[in-house]
């Protein structure tokens, strides 16, 4: 199963791998078209009902895989507005080719009727895929009811017109118009919303990489980017809970949840430090704990800082020492938000009942620190983080060569990042960094996406800086590796 914003992130990860849109839209026409010579023999009028976005792309991919067949595309609209590139190449091609197309300019001018005025053997339902927004629209509103006034064998591309793919119901509410198809081709997995339609449902694998959903990409940060029209806030709060022996720790993680897009970081650390971490930079807004260690004196006034947050991150630079665990474990029994917990921190987690809702930032050594086991073979290592995510009923993120994310559930392995970001205060930013990203999208995706920025940071500051890369390097670089191409 894979829902529509999940689809997007793959196809855009696909072509970060090589195989762009148009490659797949070859693919699709090419699926299409099996689809009707399974239904019907060469000879047999076929009408393409062609939208303007890629689902049209793909019914006028498929007239040329037709041959034996008496095909007409009907395009909704006139070629100067299809909407994208690979649609419009695909209609010249047609064109040029001299394969019978009619534009529909009109709603009333919709006759799918062949030249003896009869219905069409089959219709091809490519007017809006998983590009519709709100009930149909004219000239396609007309031409659905068209469709479904036939006798013809209705195909859907992708989804029938008019229907989400995630919920199945129709885009305009319970009795908007929309095709009601026989058979539905749909593309590289199953839709949530298919299921509960009255349509055969036929899967068809149009070449997606595996590894374009294995790997994260630059599809992990589509959604991601701030709404123009955002207030201070919307795009989270987030404290830092750190230092003691380490200030670099906390104030790296702490720059870098700025620099991934949070409005507001705060820092609570031992007062012995917070001018060290202040001193850094004025963007910080530094909450003095008293004494020089981070202990169980502090956690009413941390959980208290934490309810005006969106985000903690719980752990650079806190050091190992038992007021420490403790204060650890006594502030994670009570609080009930959402956490990123790194280094020192992590031990603590399996033991800990809480409500709480966490994002846990180990590398190999952490992991086994924290009774999980590890293998060299990144398949197998996939498979025991993700048990062992479902184990601690949080989400993880194993750092390594190879990152592994999981939330006990899915899996996702990150291949960005270089030997150079073995040097400290790496996962310091990394801790940050997802932070912020876990402040607008769920555990799962705000770790993955961290990975990969962090690691895209580091290529660009390696490329930089080569062997004498530095953690302080990977901040500034992050809003250029969070943009998604
Ligand atoms: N990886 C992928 O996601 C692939 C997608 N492909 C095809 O691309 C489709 C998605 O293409 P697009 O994103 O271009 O979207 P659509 O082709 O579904 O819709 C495109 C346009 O229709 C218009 N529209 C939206 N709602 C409407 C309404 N209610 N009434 C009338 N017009 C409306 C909008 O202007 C929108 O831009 C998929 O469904 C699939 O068929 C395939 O070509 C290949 C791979
Ligand atoms: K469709």
């Amino acid at each position: 199963m894979i829902t529509t914003d999940r689809m997007a992130a793959v196809d855009a990860n696909a072509a970060a791998l090589g195989v762009p849109r148009k490659q797949l839209m070859e693919s699709s026409g090419n699926a299409v078209a099996r689809e009707v010579r399974a239904v019907a023999e060469p000879g047999a009028t076929v009408a393409l009902v062609c939208g303007r976005g890629n689902n049209g792309g793909d019914a006028l991919v498929a007239a040329r895989f037709l041959k034996g067949y008496d095909v007409t595309a009907h395009l909704l609209g006139r070629p100067e507005t299809i909407r994208t590139d690979i649609a419009r190449e695909n209609w010249d091609a047609l064109e040029a080719a001299e394969i019978t197309a009619e534009t529909v300019t009109d709603s009333r001018d919709i006759d799918l009727a062949g030249p003896d005025g009869d219905d069409p053997d089959v219709i091809v339902d490519a007017m809006l895929g998983s590009g519709v927004s709100g009930g149909l629209r004219e000239p396609e509103r007309t031409a659905a009811e068209a469709i479904n006034a036939t006798d013809a064998t209705v195909i859907a591309v992708d989804v029938p017109s008019g229907i989400d793919a995630d919920t199945g119901d129709p885009t305009g509410g319970p009795d908007s118009v929309r095709v009601r198809a026989d058979r539905v081709v749909t593309f590289h997995a199953e839709k949530p919303g298919l299921a509960a339609l009255d349509a055969d449902v036929t899967v068809a694998d149009i070449g997606i990489p595996a590894a374009a959903e294995r790997f994260t990409g630059p599809g992990d940060l589509l959604g991601l980017d701030r709404d123009s029209d955002s207030h201070k806030g919307d795009n989270g709060e987030v404290l830092v809970v750190g230092g003691g022996p380490y200030t670099g720790a906390p104030t790296l993680s702490a720059l870098a949840a700025l620099r991934a897009g949070a409005d507001l970081v705060r820092v609570a650390c031992p007062e012995r430090v917070a001018g060290a971490v202040q001193g850094f930079s004025p963007n910080l807004i530094v909450r003095a704990l008293p004494g020089d260690r981070v202990g169980p004196a502090h956690v009413d006034r941390v959980a208290s800082l934490a309810a005006g947050n969106d985000v903690v991150v719980l752990g650079p630079g806190l050091g190992r020492g038992d007021g420490t665990h403790e204060f650890v474990r006594e502030f994670l029994t009570a609080f009930e938000g959402r956490a990123v917990v790194d280094a020192d921190a992590l031990r603590v987690v399996p033991d800990v009942d809480t409500d709480a809702d966490l994002i846990c930032t180990p590398h190999q050594g952490e992991l086994v620190g924290m009774g999980g086991e590890t293998a060299s073979d990144p398949d197998a290592r996939a498979e025991l983080v993700r048990e062992f995510a479902a184990e601690v009923g949080h989400a993880l993120l194993v750092k390594g060569a190879v990152d592994v994310i999981s939330d006990g559930e899915d899996v996702r392995l990150n291949r960005t990042g270089n030997p150079g970001m073995t040097v400290g205060g790496t996962g310091d930013v990394l801790a940050g960094t997802v932070g912020a990203l876990a402040a607008v999208t769920d555990p799962f995706r705000a770790a993955a996406a961290g990975a990969y920025v962090v690691g895209r940071a580091g290529d660009a500051a390696a490329e930089a800086n080569g062997a004498g890369l530095v953690a302080t390097d990977l901040p500034d670089r992050l809003p250029e590796a969070m943009r998604n191409e």
